[in-house]
């Protein structure tokens, strides 16, 4: 088969194919985010506020992987995760995204039925388990928290300074399977919000294949402001098949008996 992608042929609707779990999974991700009614988010007092160590970046690479763009630090990095929801430190692995073609789509996560045009993921792994010392290992796991990824919707405002060294090297990356060493220091602290007490909860997988059920994840309320032009410079990467990937989002998947926790009111 194809490798999976975002187009009909091999979008999310064909990925059972050769991802079972995609459609027999009862913890996919991602999820519509409901905050009224039944099977809203739940208010949990004891979340803490996540906890971020993030040491700007001295060396990394950027990559076109042909379904996203991703920045990926050497192994040496020093960052880590903790607090909110999670009971272990997890190490860094890399950040990418997800967006649309235009600015009312994009997103992975909806906040009832809202998606916005964009959003990032900080991909992380639990460096202190015994099964497992690496992402790739975490990934087969099969522990189900082997990886926690922090979610950022993005919209459309002002420009974001901090994201500029990243969104001015889309262009260098266009061609899918391309990739750029990053030049200089990446402040990845700088793009997040100062703090980082409001977001959702949820056990979860991964949104792309092999969608493995291993994920805690964690979706901030506040979303990251960037300008129509960083927008745009998105949507003018390539997918290896001639054409700008754009909409490379999982739709929503069932919550199942799942419960998603809020950690503010
Ligand atoms: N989109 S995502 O759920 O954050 C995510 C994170 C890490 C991944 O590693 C593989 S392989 N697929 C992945 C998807
Ligand atoms: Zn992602």
């Amino acid at each position: 088969m194809a490798p999976w992608g975002y187009s009909k042929e091999n979008g999310p609707a064909t990925w059972h194919k050769d991802c079972p779990i995609a459609n027999t999974g009862v913890r996919q991700s991602p999820i519509d985010l409901i905050t009224t009614g039944q099977t809203c988010a739940k208010y949990d007092s004891n979340l803490k506020p996540v906890i971020v160590s993030y040491p700007a970046f001295s060396e990394a690479t950027f990559l076109n992987n042909g379904h996203s763009v991703q920045f990926q630090p050497s192994a040496g990095n020093l960052s880590e995760l903790s607090g909110g929801p999670l009971t272990k430190k997890y190490k860094f692995e890399q950040f990418h995204f997800h967006w649309g073609n235009n600015d009312s789509e994009g997103s992975e996560h909806r906040v009832n039925g809202k998606m916005y045009p964009a959003e990032l993921h900080l991909v992380h792994w639990n460096s202190e388990s015994p099964n497992f010392s690496s992402f790739q290992e975490a990934v087969g796991s099969n522990d189900p928290h082997a990886l926690c990824v922090l979610g950022f919707f993005l919209k459309v405002g002002a420009e974001n300074a901090s994201l500029k060294p990243i969104t001015d090297l889309l262009s260098k990356v266009k061609n899918a399977g391309s990739s750029v060493s990053f030049p200089g220091k990446f402040d990845l602290k700088a793009v997040l919000p100062e703090t980082l007490t409001d977001y959702y909860t949820y056990d979860g997988s991964l949104t792309t294949p092999p969608l493995a059920e291993c994920v805690k994840w964690i979706v901030f309320k506040e979303p990251i402001e960037v300008s129509t032009a960083q927008m745009e410079a998105f949507r003018a990467v390539d997918d290896g098949h001639g054409k700008p990937i754009t909409g490379n989002y999982r739709p929503p998947c069932p919550l199942h008996t799942r419960t998603v926790a809020a950690s503010f009111k």
